[in-house]
């Protein structure tokens, strides 16, 4: 199990992590949420070791993961880190990056382990490319794959798809975390986006001031948003007599007491987002179809749990 017991830091006087302190048990999937600047990154580089903690403690089962005053070397064999930046080979393959790590002792079993990890980060047809001439998301993606090499206990991860388009992010993200299960890997992940999130983290911290805000499952956050950030983190709200109301769950009805009038229609695609006054107040809803400007409808909030 990981520990982070009263975990605090600063890099300079102003605190950036204050009393934090959570657990991951082996094999779960714990999501690292908040507004930029909100410390995830940092978070992450303390779970690795990178700093010394101001105060508290971390551990991985027995071990007690330590910053630079204790250890010479940054980082444990039993932990891996894929920075937001990532540091490859870039004059070697594809392949020789992930396989830099593994040992040439059992040339078939190395080559048959770093054939399965290019293909979970589907860069198959890049397996003998030279890293310099992939595009910033190849890129990330063989610094997945290489973090994956050695089959650390526990991953952590910044912002791991941030590069990637999204047409390879969704089959990637469901690949990588898949993968994470099977081989029973712990990954603590620090992610902006809601898809890192939704169908994957077992968990989810949401940090805030500087402290865990919250500490839930996804769909429990979901679905009880207690504070505007947890909603914003998910989609397009509103709040309606104190309590958060997502866009998709305004329906227009032929009659109601919330009479509003639009503003604007936002193409999204499979729906559009309507900005209307409703009470002098602009509120956001989910249609089916446009809506023009000036077009009075009546709203109901219909909540599924
Ligand atoms: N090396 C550093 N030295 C001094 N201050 C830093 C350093 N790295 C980060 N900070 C500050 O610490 C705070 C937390 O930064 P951090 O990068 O952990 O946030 P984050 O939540 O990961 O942000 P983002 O989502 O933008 O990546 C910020 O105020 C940032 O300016």
């Amino acid at each position: 199990m990981l520990t982070v017991k009263n975990l605090s830091f600063s890099y300079s006087k102003t605190p950036v992590l204050k009393d934090i302190s959570f657990e991951v048990n082996p094999g779960e999937n714990l999501a690292i949420i908040g507004e930029s600047g909100s410390g995830k990154s940092t978070l992450i580089k303390l779970l690795y070791g990178t700093f010394d903690a101001d105060f508290g403690e971390i551990f991985w089962k027995q071990n007690s993961i330590l910053g630079p005053k204790y250890n010479l070397v940054v980082g444990y064999d039993f932990m891996k880190y894929v920075a937001q930046e990532f540091d490859l080979m870039p004059f070697i393959s594809v392949e020789e990056n992930i396989g830099k790590y593994l040992s040439n002792f059992f040339p078939e079993e190395k080559q048959e382990r770093t054939k399965e990890l290019i293909a979970v980060v589907e860069l198959t047809a890049f397996a003998k490319t030279k890293v310099k001439n992939l595009s910033g998301g190849q890129k990330q993606r063989v610094a997945l794959a290489r973090a994956l090499a050695k089959q650390p206990e526990i991953i952590l991860l910044d912002e791991p798809f941030s590069h990637i388009d999204n047409h390879q992010k969704q089959s990637l993200r469901r690949n990588v975390f898949k993968y994470l299960k099977e081989k029973n890997i712990t990954c603590v992940v620090a992610t902006h986006d809601k898809d890192d999130v939704l169908g994957f983290a077992d968990k989810m911290i949401v940090l805030n001031n500087q402290q865990i805000a919250v500490n839930d499952k996804p769909e429990t956050l979901f679905k009880h948003p207690k504070t505007p950030l947890i909603a914003a983190f998910f989609g397009e709200f509103n709040i309606i007599n104190k309590s958060i109301i997502y866009a998709h769950q305004l329906k227009v009805v032929n009659h109601s007491p919330l009479e509003a009038t639009v503003i604007h229609s936002y193409f999204k695609g499979h729906y559009y987002l309507i900005e209307a006054y409703l009470d002098k107040q602009t509120v956001f809803f989910e249609h089916h179809v446009l809506l023009e400007k000036n077009t009075t409808v009546y709203l109901k909030i219909i909540k599924a749990d």
